[in-house]
């Protein structure tokens, strides 16, 4: 019978590591990468893990759909994202759900947001003033949290500021820690659980009422919340109560923390590297925004692209192993928590040269040394059977949100250093504070 992966076996290294990571998950993600290689485990019983890091262990991870799960290994997201959540399911739910939900995210729908998400950018940026020192992550998120529900559940619960900065917030921010410390709380019912409970049975009372509202009115609607209660499967059942709020709850908990970190790192190494800034703005400068215009703008796609690699919201993720599996000869038995993580990939040297550089040229075909991305060497949204379901609606509004920034902004940015927090939604930890040296009129709403 083959060994199990090499790895950290004296209870002193596994608490240096867990001490590590605890500190700094990102350079303790890269250690454990630098000390154990691409394959290592550690720990024992219902509590051994498998660290599986690069190319060849992603492919492996994202072609096991069968026998990697998820429900064990998200069990700490179920309180928020509820039983029947794409990112909890596991085979044929999974599948069914999946297919019952991706027709909400078919590029015609996502083409047809443009518009409004170029105006809500707008809106906010009218009320700017040069000189003012604006807090740009920050104002973004906000923004992305608002036009994020109001694209794909409507303008009511959009309107509904208490809701989302009261309870839905509650219920985000309590699955919005550390892995380890999820799993204790996990442990702790009645401390952890009331609250969020009571934050989630506020939002899904909320939602159940939107839904009745259109029933009510004999119009579901055609935004995503109408497309799931609409669904149906070939033999013509429909998602449940239960599932829609669940996909409901799970896509704003999976969405808009995601996109604003990125909007907010993407802004700041724009302004902070030489000439990006400008070249990005000749692109998109004075052209109105349509999903066309969007589509040609190759300049800032690789921006986007080079930003989801250097600072990938998602920085490690989990599945189960459902059965013994085999990986580069070793033994991973069944029950062990895999873990693989696009944050190490995307700064291994072997995969991206100078890896820590931030050069959206890299991205240009036609450059020299340009190493083309692969799904098992550029994966911020995962990749296999869970991949994200809302990549094209991310990028849209990340790039829609970039060209009304660029057209309109320029900005100098706070001295001081902007690092990183959370490894579920890795985000500026204290925001991008700009002064703003120029804001100009938007074509649709002068200042
Ligand atoms: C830059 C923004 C985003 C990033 C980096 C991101 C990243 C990811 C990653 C890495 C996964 C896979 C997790 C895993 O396999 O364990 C995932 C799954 C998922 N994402 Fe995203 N995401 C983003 C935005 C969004 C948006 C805007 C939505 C919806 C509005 C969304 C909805 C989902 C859902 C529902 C899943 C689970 C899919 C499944 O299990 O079948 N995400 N995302």
């Amino acid at each position: 019978m083959a060994d199990t992966l090499p790895g950290i076996s004296s209870p002193r290294a596994l608490l240096r590591l867990a001490a590590m990571l605890a500190r700094d998950p990102y350079e303790g993600l890269l250690a454990a990468h630098d000390a154990g290689g691409e394959a290592s485990g550690f720990g024992w019983g219902a509590f051994r893990y498998a660290l599986l890091f690069g190319p060849e262990a992603n492919a492996f991870v994202f072609a096991g759909s069968a026998d990697l799960t998820v429900r064990e290994a998200f069990d700490v997201l179920v309180p928020v994202n509820g039983e029947t959540a794409l990112i909890v399911s596991d085979g044929a739910a999974h599948r069914r759900r999946r297919r019952l939900v991706q027709p909400a995210f078919h590029h015609r729908r996502i083409d047809s947001y443009v518009a409004r998400m170029a105006a809500n950018a707008d809106a906010l940026i009218d009320t700017w003033r040069p000189g003012q020192t604006v807090d740009v992550y920050t104002a973004f998120r906000e923004l992305t949290r608002r036009t994020t529900v109001q694209l794909l559940f409507g303008d009511r619960l959009a309107a509904d500021e208490a809701l989302l900065s009261g309870p839905l917030q509650r219920a985000l921010d309590a699955i919005d820690k550390p892995y380890t410390q999820l799993v204790l709380l996990r442990a702790l019912p009645e401390v952890f659980q009331r609250r969020t409970a009571a934050a989630r049975a506020e939002v899904v009372a909320r939602i159940s009422a939107e839904i009745a509202a259109r029933e009510e009115a004999g119009d579901l609607g055609g935004d995503v919340l109408g497309t799931l209660a609409a669904a149906r499967d070939d033999h013509g059942d429909g998602l449940s109560d239960t599932e829609i709020r669940d996909q409901v709850m799970s896509l704003m908990a999976a969405g808009y923390e995601t996109t604003s970190a990125a909007l907010g790192w993407a802004f700041h190494l724009m302004l902070t590297t030489d000439g990006v800034w400008e070249r990005a703005r000749a692109e998109v400068s004075g052209v109105p925004l349509t999903p066309a215009a969007l589509a040609s703008f190759t300049y800032l796609d690789h921006v986007v692209n080079e930003t989801l690699r250097l600072f990938p919201p998602v920085v490690m993720t989990v599945r189960t192993a459902a059965r013994e599996l085999e990986f580069r000869g070793r033994r991973i038995p069944e029950g062990t928590t895999l873990i693989y993580s696009p944050y190490v990939t995307h700064r291994m040297a072997s995969v991206w040269p100078d890896p820590g550089v931030f050069d959206p040229d890299r991205w240009d075909p036609g450059a020299p040394g340009h190493v083309p991305a692969t799904p098992a060497t550029f994966l911020p949204f995962g990749g296999g059977n869970h991949r994200c379901i809302g990549s094209a609606f991310a990028t849209t509004a990340l790039k829609v949100a970039l060209a009304r920034l660029l057209d309109r902004v320029d900005g100098v940015p706070l001295p001081g250093p902007v690092v990183p927090r959370s490894i579920t939604a890795m985000r500026p930890k204290d925001g991008v504070p700009v002064r703003l040296a120029e804001v100009r009129p938007g074509s649709a709403s002068p200042v």
